[in-house]
């Protein structure tokens, strides 16, 4: 587990933009390590803001996206194609506009998809096939060296929700009931799927998030808000405008 840092950028769209710069990097460096490379995407605005940043970058070009896995940290459990799934907003916003290999894009079921309109039979599927690209040696998940989080105002991320039964679950998908952000059935990784990645990257614009970015530096508890439980492997990179970082303690302002 690593010790969280954290960046700074003005605004919004900085930070966005500041993010995709990154992602490609982080991209590039992965390749150049193993051949090839794998991000976990998020939902949410800002994550839509950074899609749209990697794909305006010349430098998106310097990535061979045809050796790139695409995977979800959570999804909303709706039908295909709904707008408010995290899927389309990352195909339309992102995927779409890249030359990806259609088998290394792996989505969260839909809730009209092969299992049918059952969250715990969705959580399962996506299970078994994180397990058939799992690396040797760890038996369940694959490799992932970048997981990005946005932050919800009360401190959740993807879709572990704060005091949610979720955090008792030790599979590394599970179903959510009853989410308090609509829509209120989803699927997510739980904390320590998301805690296997290389990187972590924790997300977050605006002043309505900067009490729970401040919480989370400050060693709130996990169950109580779950962004503090987040931790990659070699790396937690908190990426924030100055609003969301408002509250943070000096100590975290290295970077700044
Ligand atoms: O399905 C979702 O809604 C997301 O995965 C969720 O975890 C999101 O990332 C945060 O709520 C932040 O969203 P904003 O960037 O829109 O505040």
């Amino acid at each position: 587990m690593s010790e969280a840092s954290v960046a700074v950028h003005a605004d919004a769209d900085l930070l966005a933009q500041a993010v995709a710069a990154r992602l490609l990097v982080r991209l590039l460096d992965a390749q150049a390590d193993r051949g090839q490379a794998s991000v976990v995407l998020t939902g949410g605005r800002i994550a839509a803001a950074v899609y749209r940043a990697v794909v305006a970058l010349p430098a998106r070009d310097a990535v061979d996206w045809s050796r790139v896995d695409v995977w979800w940290g959570d999804e909303r459990f709706l039908p295909a194609g709904d707008p408010e799934r995290n899927e389309t907003q990352a195909r339309a916003a992102l995927l779409d506009q890249l030359p990806l290999d259609p088998a290394r894009i792996h989505p969260m079921p839909a809730s009209d998809g092969p299992v049918g309109a059952d969250p715990e039979a969705a959580a399962a599927r996506y299970a078994e096939e994180l397990a058939a690209s799992a690396r040797p040696g760890h038996a369940t998940l694959p490799h992932f060296d970048v997981l990005l989080l946005g932050v919800g105002e009360d401190g959740h991320v993807a879709s572990v929700f704060p005091e949610h039964p979720v955090h008792y679950e030790s599979r590394p998908v599970s179903a959510v009931r009853g989410s308090p952000k609509p829509p209120p059935v989803r699927t997510t990784l739980t904390l320590p799927a998301i805690n296997t990645a290389e990187e972590v990257w924790l997300i977050a614009s605006g002043s309505d998030k900067a009490a729970a970015v401040h919480m989370a530096l400050d060693g709130a508890g996990p169950v109580q808000l779950p962004a503090a439980g987040v931790a990659g492997v070699g790396r937690t990179l908190w990426l924030l405008d100055r609003a969301a970082a408002a509250d943070v303690r000096p100590r975290f302002r290295s970077l700044r």
